[in-house]
């Protein structure tokens, strides 16, 4: 991969506190950096992934009983809050809100499966 001036490392790349060493797709000249890129904001999804699915574990641990696990109010919260920030950034509400159903989903069936092992 070339690397002219201003090349940033993906792997270090959208680090907080890198500023303005954070990626910077727009300045991209080969698919090579693009997928770096990629693979590096990927690792950060699930890293992120990872914090959220350590809040259903808390999730599990603090609710009095199974039947609270799931909650419908709450998951419409969630996924309109994603959407309204998704189009506030020009994204397309529609399709995240998609993915946030699945993302919700799975977080659900996650911390049911951590409640029924915390109340075995
Ligand atoms: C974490 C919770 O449990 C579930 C998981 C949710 C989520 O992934 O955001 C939302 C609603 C709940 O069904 C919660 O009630 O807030």
């Amino acid at each position: 991969m070339t690397k002219g001036a201003g090349h940033v490392n993906p792997r270090q790349a959208g680090v907080p506190g890198l500023g303005e060493r954070a990626m910077n797709p727009e300045s991209y000249t080969t698919m090579a950096e693009v997928r770096a890129g990629v693979d590096e904001l990927d690792r950060q999804l699930v890293a992120i992934l990872a914090q959220r699915f350590a809040h259903m574990r808390a999730a599990a641990r603090i609710k009095p009983e199974r039947g609270a696990v799931r909650d419908e109010t709450r998951k419409a919260e969630v996924i309109a809050n994603a959407r309204a920030e998704a189009e506030r950034l020009g994204l397309p509400g529609e399709a995240i809100a998609k993915l946030w159903d699945q993302l919700v989903e799975a977080s659900i069936a996650y911390e049911m499966t951590e409640f029924d092992r915390r109340n075995a």
